[in-house]
C-alpha cells in the first residue's frame, strides 16, 4: 500500500499528531495509508489544538464556578461525574454531603451545587421565583410534557397551585377515606391469597395498590377498573426514565422514548376521564373524585380548564403518588415488621380507637386521634425519606452565602436526608424511634424546619396530607387484619434509588391473616 500524502516528514514540533502517527507506523510491519479524502496531518493538528483548548477551557470554567467550594479539583473531561450518576447510591451521596454544607460537582458540563446543611437547603427551597425554578430531572419535560403545570414558577405557579390546594385540604380529602379503606381491604385479600411459604418482594403489588387508590381518588369511575393495570404498567416505564441523567437522544429503545410512548397511552385515558368528569358534573352529578370536585369549582367560576390541562395535572399527581408513596408505604411495613414492639403498640391503639369493630373503615377524627400511629408514620418517613434531594435551576445569580454566588444555569440541589438525620435534632438518627415524636418539648417536635420530607417553600409537596393520611390508614388497617414477616437479607438496609428510595432487596414480606394472641 502506498502512502497517498506527500507532506514532509513530520517532527514533534511541526505536528504532534502526525509525529505520533509516524511513531505508530514504525511499529507496524506494513504501511498505513491516509486515503486522499482524509484531512492532512495539519488539519488533524488543528482539530487536536481545538479539542485541547476546549478541555482547558472546561477545567478553567469548572474552577471559576466552583471557587472555594469543596469538590473535585479537576472535573472529569466532558462527562464529569456521569458514571456515578448512572448508578446513584446513598453511599456516594453521603460522601458528597460529608464534603461540606455546600459542595460542587458536575455532570456533562452541568455545574451542580449540593446543599447538605439545613439552612442552605431551606434557602434554596425558598428561592424559587426569585433565583431559581424547579428542575425535576432533564427527562421530566419531554415525558410529562413541557406545558405541564409542574414546570410553572413564580406568580403563575402560585395562582395555579392556590386553585389546586383546595382539593387537598383535610376536609376535601376526608371524603375519600372510606373508598381508600375499601380498596386497601381488597388488596390485602389479594396479598393474602397470593401468599406462599416464601416471602415475596412487595414492590410490584404495593405500586399497583397505590395506583389503584390514586386513580380512584383522582378520577373516580371515569377510569374503568380494567384500565388501572394498564396505566400502572405504563407508569412504571415513566418512573424508570425519570433519572437524574439520561441518554440525551430520545430514540427508540431508550428509557425516555419508552416513557414518552407510555405517557401517550396514560394521557389517552386521563383525557377521556376529564371529558367524562365534565359531562357528569354538567349533568348535575355529585362529585365523586378530585376531577369532579375540580369541575364543580370551575363551572362556578370563569376560568375553564381544558381536558388536556386536567389530564396533565393528574399525570403529575400520579408520578408522585406512584413513586414516593410506594416508597413510604414499603418502608412503613418493613420498619413495623422489624420492630414488633412498635407494631404491638400500633395495634393496641387501633383496637382501642376502632372500638373492636374491625370491619368498618376509620374516620378522619379517629385517624387524628391515633397519636402513636401518626408518630410511627412520621418516624418511618424520617428514617427513610422517599425523596433524597430536589434539583432546582438557578435563573439569576444566586447569593447562597455572603461569599458564594451560584451562577445562572447552575443546578442547585437541596438535600433532605442530612437534615432528617441530624443527631442534634434526632438523637440516634439511624434508629426507628416513634417515641421521639410523642414529646411536644422534644427536639424533634421543636425543630419542624428539619422535617424536610415533603420539601419546603412554594413548591412544597401538594399531596403531603393525602400521603400521610393514606400511609397511616393503610398501615393501621393492615395491623389489625394481617400479620407480616420480613425476610431480612444483607440488602434489606441498603438502598436502591429509582427516582425515590427502596430497600435494595425489594422488601421480602410474607402476609398471613391476623392471629390474635
Ligand atoms: C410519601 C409521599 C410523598 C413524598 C415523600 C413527597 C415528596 C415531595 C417532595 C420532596 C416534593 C418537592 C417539594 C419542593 O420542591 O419543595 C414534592 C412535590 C410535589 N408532590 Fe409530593 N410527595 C409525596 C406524595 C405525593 C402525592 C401523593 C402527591 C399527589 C398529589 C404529590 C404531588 C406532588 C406535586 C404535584 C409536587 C410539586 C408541587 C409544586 O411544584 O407546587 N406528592 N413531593
Amino acid at each position: 500500500m502506498a502512502s497517498s500524502h506527500s507532506a514532509p516528514a513530520p517532527t514533534a514540533e511541526s505536528s504532534p499528531l502526525a509525529f505520533f502517527f509516524d511513531q505508530f507506523q514504525s511499529q507496524l510491519p506494513f504501511q498505513l495509508t491516509f486515503p486522499a479524502s482524509l484531512p492532512s496531518p495539519n488539519v488533524w493538528t488543528s482539530i487536536a489544538v481545538v479539542v485541547l483548548s476546549l478541555l482547558v477551557l472546561e477545567q478553567t470554567v469548572w474552577r471559576a464556578k466552583r471557587k472555594f467550594l469543596p469538590g473535585d479539583k479537576w472535573t472529569i473531561p466532558i462527562i464529569g461525574q456521569f458514571v456515578n450518576s448512572l448508578h446513584p447510591s446513598l453511599e456516594n451521596y453521603q460522601k458528597q454531603w460529608a464534603m461540606g454544607p455546600l459542595s460542587a460537582t458536575s455532570v456533562f458540563n452541568m455545574f451542580i451545587v449540593i446543599a447538605s446543611a439545613n439552612d442552605f437547603a431551606r434557602k434554596i427551597f425558598n428561592s424559587s421565583g426569585t433565583y431559581t425554578e424547579p428542575m425535576l430531572v432533564a427527562a421530566a419535560r419531554p415525558i410529562l410534557e413541557h406545558d405541564n403545570w409542574v414546570f410553572l414558577n413564580g406568580k403563575v405557579h402560585i395562582d395555579y397551585r392556590r386553585m389546586l390546594n383546595q382539593f387537598f385540604t383535610r376536609k376535601s380529602l376526608s371524603m375519600y377515606l372510606s373508598l381508600q379503606d375499601q380498596i386497601a381491604r381488597e388488596h390485602f385479600q389479594e396479598w393474602l391469597a397470593d401468599s406462599t411459604d416464601e416471602a415475596q418482594p412487595v414492590m410490584g403489588p404495593m405500586r399497583y395498590f397505590n395506583m389503584a387508590t390514586s386513580l380512584r381518588v383522582f378520577c373516580g369511575s371515569h377510569v374503568p377498573r380494567d384500565t388501572v393495570r394498564l396505566i400502572s404498567d405504563k407508569y412504571w416505564l415513566i418512573t424508570k426514565a425519570l433519572e437524574l441523567v439520561n441518554f440525551p437522544l430520545h430514540i427508540p429503545g431508550t428509557k425516555v422514548y419508552n416513557a414518552i410512548q407510555a405517557r401517550k397511552v396514560a394521557m389517552k385515558h386521563l383525557l377521556k376521564a376529564a371529558a367524562l368528569s365534565k359531562a357528569h358534573v354538567r349533568a348535575g352529578g355529585e362529585p365523586d373524585c378530585m376531577m369532579d370536585a375540580w369541575c364543580k369549582v370551575m363551572f362556578a367560576q370563569e376560568r375553564e380548564y381544558s381536558d388536556k390541562e386536567m389530564a396533565q395535572v393528574v399525570l403529575s399527581f400520579l408520578f408522585a403518588s406512584q413513586d414516593a408513596m410506594t416508597s413510604g408505604l414499603i418502608y412503613a411495613f418493613q420498619h413495623l415488621a422489624d420492630h414488633p414492639e412498635v407494631l404491638a403498640k400500633v395495634r393496641e391503639e387501633q383496637e382501642q380507637i376502632r372500638g373492636g369493630d374491625l370491619t368498618r373503615g376509620i374516620t378522619l377524627e379517629e385517624l387524628d386521634s391515633c397519636t402513636y400511629l401518626r408518630a410511627t408514620v412520621k418516624e418511618s418517613l424520617r428514617l427513610k425519606p422517599p425523596v433524597l434531594m430536589v434539583p432546582y435551576k438557578v435563573t439569576a445569580p444566586f447569593p447562597i452565602t455572603p461569599d458564594y454566588t451560584a451562577p445562572r444555569g447552575t443546578m442547585v440541589i437541596p438535600s433532605l436526608y442530612p437534615s432528617l438525620h441530624d443527631p442534634a435534632v434526632y438523637p440516634e438518627p439511624t434508629s426507628f424511634l416513634p417515641e421521639r415524636w410523642l414529646d411536644p418539648k422534644g427536639t424533634a417536635e421543636q425543630s419542624p424546619k428539619n422535617y424536610l420530607v415533603f420539601g419546603a417553600g412554594a413548591h412544597r409537596c401538594i399531596g403531603y396530607e393525602y400521603a400521610l393520611m393514606h400511609i397511616a390508614m393503610v398501615v393501621g388497617t393492615a395491623s389489625v387484619l394481617m400479620d407480616w414477616e420480613h425476610s431480612t437479607t444483607q440488602e434489606s438496609e441498603k438502598v436502591q434509588i429509582i427516582a425515590t428510595i427502596f430497600p435494595k432487596d425489594g422488601c421480602l414480606l410474607k402476609f398471613s391473616p391476623r392471629q390474635r394472641k
